[in-house]
Parts: structure tokens; sequence; C-alpha cells
């Protein structure tokens, strides 16, 4: 399962923001899990939430946006820990882009991001194409374990943030995960 879906709007219908980005992934996680958990009958499986380069940083440029992406990745992250995860038999696992060429970015403005005038050309120039995360998606789904794991994904390559790089420079090492 995939927590994908959001939205960046730091003008009013701000709050709309925090329910897509954030209550939606947490009441789609709960549904999934309940769903999926070995422990009551399910098969297991793998749930990926989409964070953001800014779930990882805080930005004066969409501090809502930042809110509910560090808000997702502080309860995914959560989950990851729990002790009886491993019944359930279900991993975690984030993936954290940069800027990309998708309809999102081509909507923002200075109405949805703020100082965007003076930002957008550092954002542009940093803009990856929706493949790179694609690739970087299919490379982390991969990986014979995943739970635990960030994957950050920009125009320098792809790097897991609070884990040991080895092999590739992408596999993710589960024990240096927290
Ligand atoms: N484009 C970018 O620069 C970056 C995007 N992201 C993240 O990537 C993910 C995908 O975003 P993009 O493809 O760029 O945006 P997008 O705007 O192209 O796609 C977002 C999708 O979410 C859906 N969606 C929005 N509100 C919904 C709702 N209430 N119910 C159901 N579906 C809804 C839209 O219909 C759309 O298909 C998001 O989580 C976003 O935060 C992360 C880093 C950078
Ligand atoms: C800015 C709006 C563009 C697109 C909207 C997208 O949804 C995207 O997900 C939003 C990104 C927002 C990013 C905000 C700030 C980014 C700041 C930095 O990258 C700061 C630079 C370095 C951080 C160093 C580090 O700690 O890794």
């Amino acid at each position: 399962m995939v927590n994908n879906a959001a939205i960046v709007n730091e003008g009013s219908g701000w709050q709309r923001v925090i329910a897509i980005n954030l209550t939606a992934v947490i009441v789609g996680t709960k549904l999934a899990a309940a769903h999926m958990r070995k422990d009551k009958g399910g098969k297991g499986g793998r749930i990926v939430s989409t964070l953001s380069v800014a779930g990882l940083v805080q930005s004066h440029m969409t501090p809502v946006y930042c809110a509910t992406k560090h808000g997702v990745r502080a309860y995914i992250t959560g989950l990851c820990k729990d002790p009886t995860r491993p019944d359930q038999g279900i991993e975690y696992a984030m993936i954290a882009p940069d800027a990309v060429d998708t309809p999102m970015f081509q909507s923002v403005d200075s109405n949805r991001v703020l100082f965007w005038d003076e930002l957008k050309d550092e954002m542009k120039r940093r803009m990856m194409k929706p493949q790179a995360v694609g690739e970087a998606f299919l490379q982390l789904l991969r990986s014979d374990v995943i739970n635990g794991a960030i994957l950050q994904v920009d125009i320098q390559g792809k790097t897991f943030r609070h884990m040991e790089c080895v092999n590739d420079g992408v596999t993710f090492d589960p024990s240096k995960a927290f």
C-alpha cells in the first residue's frame, strides 16, 4: 500500500493540507494495516509513504506542508518501532524526494508557497523528472528488508537517511535504522 496523495497550500485553505497530507495518511495506514496484519489473518506486506525533503528539513517556504510531512515521518517511524510489528508481518518505509516535475510543482505559485518569487529559481534548478522517483521507489522495494527506511532522492542521487549505506550506496541496512 502506498500513501502518496498530497497537496501544498500555505494560503487560505491550509487546514485541508493537514487533512490530506497527515490525517488521511493515518486513516489509510490504519485501514491497510488492519487488513494486512498476519496475526489477524492477513498476508502481511509493505506500506510505503511519500514524504518530501520537506519531511526532513524545516522551511519558511512551506511551514504547514513541512509540518504534515514531519508528522507522517513521526507517525510511520513509530509504527516501524512497534514491538508487535514482526508478528504483524508489515514493513513500513518512506521515500523523500526533492522537487519533482509534476502537476503539484507546476501549479505552485506565491499564493501556495511563501517566498516563492525569491526561491523558485533554486527549486526549479533542483527539479527532477518523475522517473527518478519511480526508479528509486522500485529500488527500495527490491531490498529484502525495508522497515524503517527513508530513501531521500534528489539531483545528487539516492541516499538512505538514518541508515548505513552499503554495497551500491542505496542498500538499506536495517541494523542501522534507529
Ligand atoms: N512534486 C514535488 O515536487 C514533490 C512531491 N512530493 C510528494 O509526492 C507525492 C505525489 O505528489 P505529486 O505527484 O508531485 O503531486 P500531484 O499533484 O501531481 O499528484 C498528487 C495526487 O494526489 C491526489 N490527491 C490530492 N488530494 C486528494 C484527495 N483528497 N483524495 C484523493 N487523492 C488526492 C491528486 O488527485 C493527484 O493524483 C505527494 O505526497 C507529494 O507531497 C514530494 C516531494 C516533491
Ligand atoms: C517548494 C514547493 C515546491 C514543491 C512542492 C512539493 O510538494 C515539495 O514536496 C515541497 C518541497 C518543499 C521544500 C521545502 C524546503 C526545502 C529546503 C531545503 O532543501 C533546504 C536545504 C537543505 C537541507 C539540508 C538537509 O538537512 O538535508
